[in-house]
């Protein structure tokens, strides 16, 4: 391996969130391959199982010999129809060419049996020469994907830990600030390309969980944080963001969805947990708070609002949901901000 791929590799794995890794995989490929088109893809189980492009580099010497690069190409058709085409088999390395005589070296990258992400190489030369690199690269990030993607993960429920919160809020909007800006739309996502006017933080809280604990004990108790954590897994979708905070305290980011799509899954959500027969405990249910995710809060003051609507959900009867900014417009609740030297982008 050159030293170039090697400084390469110290940086993917001086990554410390697992997002943030698809960037350097690409910029490590695009360094040591020929002039070369590269697409991440990730990978998304929820409705049905895709793999959407999330970003592209292409690499391409100047006159001068010199490598020049080009973040965000839009993908070319033919590329993303053949690995619609052939979802199925694209589980496993695949050398294949389009109909446009382009060569394409396909690694995709597993987690747990599923393509978490997948990279396309794709040139014009052919790419025999790299494919033992490629292959190197690919595992060293896949490995370190495993490592980060477990140590992002809450042990009891596997959702994301709390640890991870501010990464992931920060790459989430600077992702969709990005997009914005160059008029990318979200792939598969037609609804809203105004990304960023569409975002919100939930924050779910179990009601009188200190009554379960005492009444049926801690197992029975975990019990119920795990199974929630799965009904949490069936109503979000596959895009949206789950994270257990400690305690009986769960938050989500959603993917951009309008306030009342925001509120019809929380509202689902609340019932779903309502009707749940849960081992042993029997009824359970859930108070939730929810606001807009601002690109100018501080990811604190993001937390503190959907807090807020929270508090006001526990003295207001428990069970049901309350919207930060619906409050704040009928004054029944305060807006402090937390001044902060962190930008989000
Ligand atoms: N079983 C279990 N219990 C936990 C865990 N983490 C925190 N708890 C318990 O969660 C309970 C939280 O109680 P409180 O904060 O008083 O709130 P609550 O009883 O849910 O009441 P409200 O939130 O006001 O509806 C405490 O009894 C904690 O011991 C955990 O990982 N497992």
């Amino acid at each position: 391996m050159t030293d170039k791929v090697l400084d390469s590799i110290v940086e993917i794995t001086s990554q410390r969130d697992s997002s943030a890794l698809g960037i350097s995989i690409l910029a490590t490929i695009a360094e040591f391959s020929p002039t070369c088109f590269i697409t991440l893809y990730q990978g998304v189980e929820f409705p049905t199982r895709q793999l959407n492009p999330i970003h592209t580099l292409t690499g391409k010497e100047d006159e001068n010999g010199i490598k020049q690069y080009l973040w965000e190409k839009p993908i070319p058709q033919a590329y993303k129809k053949y690995v619609d085409d052939n979802l199925l088999v694209l589980t496993k390395l695949s050398v294949y060419q389009t109909e446009d005589d382009i060569h394409h070296v396909f690694i995709p990258i597993i987690n747990e049996n599923k393509v978490v992400y997948a990279i396309d190489v794709s040139s014009e030369h052919r790419l025999s020469k790299y494919l033992d690199t490629l292959v190197a690269v690919a595992k060293v990030c896949e490995n370190f994907y495993t490592v980060l993607a477990t140590s992002e993960r809450d042990t009891l429920t596997g959702l994301l830990n709390r640890r991870t919160y501010e990464s992931k809020l920060t790459s989430l909007l600077s992702n969709q600030y990005t997009r914005q800006r160059v008029g990318i739309q979200r792939p598969g996502n037609v609804r809203h390309p105004l990304d960023l006017d569409y975002t919100w933080l939930a924050v779910v809280d179990i009601d009188h969980f200190k009554q379960v604990n005492d009444k049926f004990g801690h197992i029975y108790g975990d019990e119920v944080l795990l199974v929630l954590s799965q009904l949490m897994r069936q109503v979000f979708r596959e895009n949206d963001l789950l994270f257990r905070f400690g305690g009986e305290e769960f938050v989500i980011i959603f993917e951009p969805i309008t306030k009342e799509q925001a509120e019809t899954a929380l509202n689902k959500f609340i019932n779903v947990v309502r009707n749940h027969k849960f081992p042993m405990v029997g009824k359970v249910t859930v108070s939730i708070g929810f606001a807009k995710i601002m690109s100018t809060d501080h990811p604190t003051t993001i937390l503190d609002n959907a807090d807020k609507a929270l508090y006001y959900a526990k003295e207001n009867g428990r069970d049901c949901l309350y919207s930060f900014e619906n409050l704040i417009e009928q004054g029944l609740v305060k807006a402090v901000n937390i001044e902060g030297d962190i930008e989000l982008f």
